[in-house]
């Protein structure tokens, strides 16, 4: 019986090849595998895995086994598998096709709902295991810890709901799932929930789930809020936004960027990286603010700060960035340029009124390539909106470099070792990585940049009032 399910095993070559360049872009994962070959932190731990299944994800994942941890994997979004990571992590460096030697993995790209939610049981259900489940979560939005804790909730009830009080198809597929696991007193998630250390949480809508766990007093085991930590959000918000913007734009239309209008709505991280692509390919950047303080930053910065009315007839470029709501509406874009370019790089799908644009009379959708698609309006006017609305990163490109990813994926794995080696020091609570494990994230990736630090003098550390080996701010500092 194979303990893995994956697109395509024949893949696994690929994705070997892509690891291993990945590795070399990824020094921060690798010099912890340096550092912990010796003691071997992680020996004994049983990690469940719900993140993106990616090249990236994989450097991720082959760390955790370097330092001692058992692995089962599963994505934590329906299409963000690459289906060539997949396979080589399921056939491992050793094996092959025939002769899979990897890590449990169950991951492809196109999941259905149902499929999805069957990956993260298999990925929470280990049989060598007294309690039959992992003592490590790590978690990527949150849905491995939610199935666990609803498995308990209902365990604890004595009953799981009727299937028809779901209110989403999604809510639907997990009653299902959690009816056929819970049977006459069972027990099998409350078991499997017993002997599970922690939970670290890569992004907001995980680390938001667990304080509301927290503050309705339901949370099961302490959990490290990794998104907050600088190096993870800091660098996959600005930087990661600021390499794969135009990453995107390019491989969608090949415009050419410099010498046009591009307004970016929204002058927070994400903002502040894509504007600073834009000028760096000579664009002309204009920048829509509500908040006078990053209004004020994006003027200090050189920007043109104005309202999108002021310019929707004079740019050729629009990028939405705000994490907020209806941000472009169909009527603004009646308004853009001939052939003028859309894309949404902030949140989900709803900042650029994609449902307004079908409804506009007349209006006629054309897919030029996948995830390019021309919208013409009765009077001849073409808009070209880009991965139709959705994040542009991700449908255009490859999401975040594997450097970016490092960082956040250096953070992911120090805070699994805090959680499994100091249980005493993490009742159950929701906790930041401490800042000198942030600090160490940062340093890990000095070297390869070529970066030469520069020591405090004891009495330097004294006069501004910290320890020479840091931490260097204090815990409210925004960098
Ligand atoms: N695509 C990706 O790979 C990726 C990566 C990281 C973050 N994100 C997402 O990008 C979004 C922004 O992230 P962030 O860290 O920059 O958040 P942020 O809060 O720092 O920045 C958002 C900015 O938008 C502004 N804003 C809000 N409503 C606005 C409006 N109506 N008009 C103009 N400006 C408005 C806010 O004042 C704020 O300054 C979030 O949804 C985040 O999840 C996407
Ligand atoms: C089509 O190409 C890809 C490639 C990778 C991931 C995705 N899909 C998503 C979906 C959502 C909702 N969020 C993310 C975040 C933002 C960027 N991320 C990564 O780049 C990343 N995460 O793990 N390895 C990585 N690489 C994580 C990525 C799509």
């Amino acid at each position: 019986r194979q303990d893995f399910k994956v697109a395509d095993l024949s893949l696994a070559d690929f994705g070997r090849k892509e690891i291993t360049l990945a590795e070399h872009e990824m020094p921060g994962l690798m010099a912890i595998r340096k550092e912990y070959a010796e003691t071997q932190p992680l020996a004994g731990a049983r990690v469940t895995g719900s993140l993106h299944m990616t090249v990236q994800t994989a450097v991720l994942i082959e760390t955790l086994v370097a330092l001692g941890a058992q692995v089962r994997w599963a994505s934590c979004n329906i299409f963000s598998t690459q289906d060539h990571a997949a396979a080589a992590i399921a056939v491992g460096p050793n094996g092959t096709p025939d002769n899979p030697q990897g890590i449990p993995v169950f991951a492809w790209k196109g999941e259905t709902l149902e499929e999805y939610w069957w990956c993260t049981e298999q990925a929470l259900t280990w049989s060598d295991s007294p309690t039959g489940g992992p003592n490590m979560i790590l978690d990527d939005g949150g849905d491995a810890t939610l199935l666990v804790h609803k498995g308990v909730e209902y365990e604890k009830d004595g009953k799981v709901p009727s299937v028809d009080t779901a209110e989403s198809d999604e809510h639907r597929v997990i009653l299902e799932l959690l009816h056929r696991t819970i049977t006459d007193g069972s027990q099998k998630w409350t078991q499997l929930a017993s002997e599970i250390r922690g939970v670290t949480e890569e992004t907001t809508t995980g680390v938001h789930r667990l304080y509301e766990m927290q503050r309705d007093g339901v949370l099961l085991f302490p959990a490290i809020n990794v998104n907050d930590a600088v190096t993870k959000s800091k660098f996959d918000n600005k930087y990661g936004c600021r390499h794969s913007l135009i990453d995107g734009i390019n491989r969608a239309t090949d415009v050419l960027i410099g010498g046009k209008t591009a307004v970016v709505c929204g002058y927070g991280d994400v903002g502040k990286g894509c504007a600073e692509s834009l000028r760096g390919q000579g664009a002309r950047v204009i920048v829509t603010e509500i908040d006078p303080i990053c209004a004020l930053q994006a003027a200090m910065d050189g920007y043109q700060v104005t309202t999108l009315d002021e310019v929707i007839d004079k740019a050729d470029i629009f990028v939405t960035t705000t994490g907020n709501k209806d941000i472009i509406m169909a009527s603004d874009m009646a308004k853009m340029k001939h052939q003028a370019i859309v894309g949404n790089i902030g949140h989900f799908d709803n900042e650029i009124d994609m449902a307004g644009l079908a409804k506009v009379p007349g209006i006629v959708k054309d897919e030029v390539k996948p995830q390019v698609h021309t919208w013409k309006f009765p009077d001849g006017k073409v808009i070209i909106v880009l991965s139709e609305g959705r994040l542009l990163n991700l449908g255009n490109a490859t999401g975040h470099p594997s450097f970016v990813m490092s960082n956040s994926f250096a953070d992911q794995t120090l805070a699994q070792i805090e959680l499994f080696t100091k249980p005493d020091e993490y009742p159950v609570g929701v906790y930041t990585l401490p800042k000198h494990l942030d600090e160490k994230v940062a340093r890990l990736h000095l070297d390869s940049l070529g970066v030469k630090l520069t020591t405090l003098r004891p009495e330097q550390a004294s006069y501004i009032g910290v320890k020479v080996e840091g931490p260097y701010k204090s815990d409210h500092y925004r960098y």
